[in-house]
């Protein structure tokens, strides 16, 4: 069942966010969404998960219409995220974290302990799973992010700069966990980071927005060589 983004615009005042993007993501694959500042990456995730109205277009989970739906409603249907900025209840443990996202899509206590211990083993995490979230490191508190947004069970995550603010090393070792989940977690993940690095590795698709339209979409090798690309990025300050 794969996610459908079909002809999506979104505006602001009159500026066009996203103009006519289409986009199919399908379980066990990464997809990459890059482009400059400002190209509508984040406005797309946040289109998809229903943070922002959509002024056309259709995003779908098979055959079922997510447009329309509320943010809880479509992280129900199974659909997850994290964000640009750490959002973790930084008073809470890690292990209370993953938790509470468990039990918000109805697990029970037993299960949402059981699927969050697992959960942090499968992150390298379990010996912190008592610690408060805001004492630990950065790069840890971004996998716990993403370890909590596996707790909803979804069937697409979409991660929204999850390398920012990482040096080589943590980036690095993001790298080898995300290229993990699709198989291990029977999902579809869709990425967002300036990272070229890593994006450029990490993902066998890359979906490319400038100005809020589709400029093109290939792989690592077909996106850094085309040049409307190039062209882009040499228009703003960092790729
Ligand atoms: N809530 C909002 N209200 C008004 N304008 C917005 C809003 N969110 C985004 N925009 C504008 O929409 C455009 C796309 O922004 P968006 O954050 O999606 O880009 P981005 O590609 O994610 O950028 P970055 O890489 O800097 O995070 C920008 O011009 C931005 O200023």
């Amino acid at each position: 069942m794969p996610l459908l983004v079909e002809a999506v615009s979104v505006e602001f005042s009159g500026l066009k966010a996203l103009d006519t993007v289409s986009l199919a993501l399908h379980s066990g694959e990464i997809v990459g969404l890059i482009g400059p500042n400002g190209s509508g990456k984040s406005t797309l995730v946040n289109a998809i998960t229903g943070q922002v109205r959509l002024a056309g277009g259709h995003i779908r989970l098979g055959d079922k219409h997510l447009s329309g739906l509320s943010p809880r409603q479509i992280a129900l249907a199974g659909i997850s995220r994290t964000f640009q900025t750490v959002r973790l209840f930084a008073q809470m443990t890690v292990l209370e974290n993953i938790e509470t996202a468990a039990l918000a899509q109805g697990a029970g206590l037993a299960e949402a302990r059981s699927l969050a211990h697992s959960l942090l083993a499968d992150f390298a995490l379990a010996d912190k799973a008592e610690e408060l979230a805001n004492t630990l490191n950065y790069g840890d508190q971004r996998r716990v992010e993403i370890a909590r947004a596996l707790a909803a069970r979804p069937k697409f995550l979409l991660l929204d700069e999850p390398a920012a603010g990482m040096n080589d090393a943590e980036s690095e070792t993001l790298r080898q966990l995300l290229a993990e989940l699709p198989a291990q977690y029977q999902l579809g993940l869709l990425i967002i980071d300036h990272d070229m690095g890593l994006m450029m590795r990490l993902c066998p698709r890359l979906h490319v927005l400038a100005f809020g339209r589709t400029l093109t979409e290939g792989n690592a090798e077909q996106v850094r060589h085309h040049p409307a690309v190039i062209e882009a990025y040499l228009g703003q300050d960092h790729a």
